[in-house]
């Protein structure tokens, strides 16, 4: 669950059990600081994994707000090298690896591979069905919302899914029931 700003919808995030909850760091309408971020941080309790997501931050800077906000875990979008992925990880990061649908590049050794649309956070489909899509555990993003995110599961075989825009009223504005019926409709069928 990514894009949260605000305490309501973390504390909603984590009631419901969900695996991560992200907080965007890149250009976005979802923006937050590192000072903003950290006490919604400190939210994030139980199985729930707060995750800081990047793109056009270099390593150093990743490492310096996911330090300031207290973050474990980053996803990042424009990781260009394994050695990119071995000093995050040095820094005492767990590491998300997001890419293209289509990009074939692998995962550089991070923890886990995010597979999103061409703009992420745009709330826009990739070709789910025909496209290739990596081997192992890997996380479906890119357009999904609760009437689309049990079928895409169910096309792609993915192990876990992130979404923003599907759980929003308007651009950045995270709404309760929807973000309620996300979470019901990836657990149908489980
Ligand atoms: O959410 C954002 O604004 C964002 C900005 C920059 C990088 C990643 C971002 N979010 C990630 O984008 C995908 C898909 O989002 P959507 O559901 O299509 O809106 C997801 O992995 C978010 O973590």
């Amino acid at each position: 669950m990514c894009g949260l700003r605000d305490e309501a919808s973390v504390d909603l995030a984590v009631r419901l059990g969900v695996d991560a909850v992200g907080f965007v760091f890149a250009d976005s309408v979802r923006r937050i600081s590192a000072e903003e971020a950290a006490p919604l941080v400190r939210r994030v309790t139980g199985h729930t994994v707060a995750v800081g997501v990047f793109k056009g931050s270099p390593v150093p800077e990743v490492i310096e707000i996911a330090a300031a906000a207290g973050l474990g875990t980053v996803q990042v979008h424009d990781l260009t090298s394994a050695d990119d992925v071995t000093r995050l990880r040095e820094a005492g990061l767990g590491v998300i690896r997001a890419v293209v649908a289509g990009d074939t590049s692998g995962d550089f050794g991070a923890d886990r591979i995010l597979v999103d649309g061409a703009t992420a956070g745009a709330g826009v489909p990739w070709d789910w069905a025909n496209q290739r899509r990596p081997d192992g555990e890997w996380i479906l993003a890119g357009g999904l919302h609760p009437g689309n995110v049990r079928a895409a599961v169910d096309a792609t075989g993915a192990w876990g899914v992130d979404v923003s825009s599907g759980v929003e009223s308007s651009r950045g504005v995270k709404d309760a029931a929807l973000i309620e019926q996300f979470v019901a409709a990836v657990r149908t069928g489980d």
